[in-house]
């Protein structure tokens, strides 16, 4: 992305989707539109005085735009680089950017902003959130994945050894701001790893995205597809209704969490090779046969998720790790409560429902149609 504020011209008007607040947190808005870099200062507001634009090593140049623009508004900017894609969601990272902070004399009414894909907003929201015990963070998600899910909803985090997401906080950012030109560099593996997302909002609560996207898949591979904007703007309004009713996973949020279990074993033993949305795609066709074979989904909404993940390019099958392995991983998922592991599966399309402590011999079937 290298947007520029707006300069004269006719710039067209951004979709704004509210946020509501919950859990004792602010309200914000998602803005998604072209150009919209002119919004940053509002967001950050003039109590401000300090500014740190965190973003990863591939957007070096966006990040350098964005840190200058916020200086000719008077900020005191600095830039911190992070890693490329899961290697910036650790401990380690996390310190880096707290010892930027403190040798910039961040204060607690200053202000981060994260421009990169999910796996910056996840580092840089959860450096947000326990830096001085929370301040403001704005995201500037640069992958579709970011814009529809990663950056909206306040879920922050990093990996540790043992797993993934296993330390974080939840702690809203007071804005997003979806720029679609960002999207003209993306890697098409990582535009299609967003769908995976984007198709998890349909299964779970919006068939019309399966709709749009089945009438032509070819298009929803790429950002110049006539239906771009839409996919990704139904997706946030899903997952801002989800949020804005249980902040912090009490219970009706878990539902975000559907083909996530296997999903994070899967990137784990993958030593994060695997893209976020590839394994989620193929975490929810196990999730499918598991609903499937619990006798909870019928036939053909459980083949509609290969059917559609395939129209893309996203993966439906994993034969990587053994199962023993997979199994041992899923059980520091978040959704276990002790020894029961737990499952989002559907009843039916668009109704996704808890799987508590299922019989071990359906995970074994489920992951034999998965594994080919
Ligand atoms: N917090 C949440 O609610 C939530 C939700 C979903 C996913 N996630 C997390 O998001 C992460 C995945 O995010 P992702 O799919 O955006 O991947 P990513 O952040 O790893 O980005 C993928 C790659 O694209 C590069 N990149 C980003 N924007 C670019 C652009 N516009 N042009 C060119 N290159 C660009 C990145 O530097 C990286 O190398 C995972 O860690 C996942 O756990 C979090
Ligand atoms: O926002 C949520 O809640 C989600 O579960 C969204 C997921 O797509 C996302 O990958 C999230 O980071 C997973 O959270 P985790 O709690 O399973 O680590
Ligand atoms: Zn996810």
């Amino acid at each position: 992305m290298t947007t520029t504020p707006a300069q004269g011209g006719r710039i067209p008007a951004a979709t704004r989707i509210a946020v509501g607040g919950s859990a004792g947190t602010a309200p914000y808005d998602v803005l998604v539109g072209r150009r919209l870099l002119g919004e940053l200062p509002g967001l950050i507001g003039t109590a401000a005085r300090r500014v740190a634009v965190l973003h990863p090593e591939a957007l070096t140049e966006t990040g350098e735009v964005v840190r200058q623009d916020l200086a000719d508004h008077g900020y005191e900017t600095i830039a911190v680089q992070l890693p490329n894609a899961e290697e910036a969601k650790t401990a380690g990272v996390a310190a880096y950017c707290w010892k930027a902070l403190g040798q910039s004399g961040f204060t607690r009414t200053d202000v981060i902003v994260a421009v990169g894909g999910g796996a910056t907003t996840d580092v840089s929201g959860f450096v947000a959130a326990s830096w001085l015990r929370g301040v403001r963070w704005v995201a500037v998600p640069t992958t579709v994945l970011g814009m529809v899910d990663a950056a909206v909803g306040g879920k922050t985090g990093i990996n540790t050894a043992e797993g993934k997401n296993l330390v974080g906080a939840f702690h809203p950012p007071a804005g997003v701001l979806c720029d679609l030109a960002a999207l003209d560099s993306l890697p098409v593996n990582d535009y299609v790893s967003g769908l995976a997302e984007i198709i998890k909002a349909g299964f779970i609560a919006d068939p019309a995205i399966l709709d749009l996207i089945e009438a032509d898949p070819g298009s929803a591979r790429r950002p110049e597809g006539p239906h771009t904007a839409e996919l990704i703007e139904r997706a946030i309004r899903v997952k801002a209704e989800v949020v804005a009713g249980d902040l912090k996973e009490s219970g009706p949020r878990e539902i975000l969490n559907y083909g996530h279990t296997l999903a994070h074993a899967i990137e784990k033993n993958e030593r994060y090779s695997w893209r976020h949305g590839a394994a989620v795609s193929v975490g929810m066709v196990f999730a499918a046969e598991l609903g499937r074979l619990a006798g909870r989904l019928d036939d053909a909404t459980a083949d509609r998720h290969r059917a559609v993940l395939t129209s893309v390019g996203l993966p439906v099958t994993y034969r990587g790790a053994p199962w023993e392995r997979l199994l041992g991983t899923m059980r520091v998922d978040k959704k276990s409560r002790g020894d029961r592991l737990r499952f989002i599966v559907l009843d039916g399309l668009a109704r996704p429902a808890v799987l508590e402590g299922p019989d071990p011999a359906l995970l074994v079937a489920a992951h034999a149609e998965v594994a080919g």
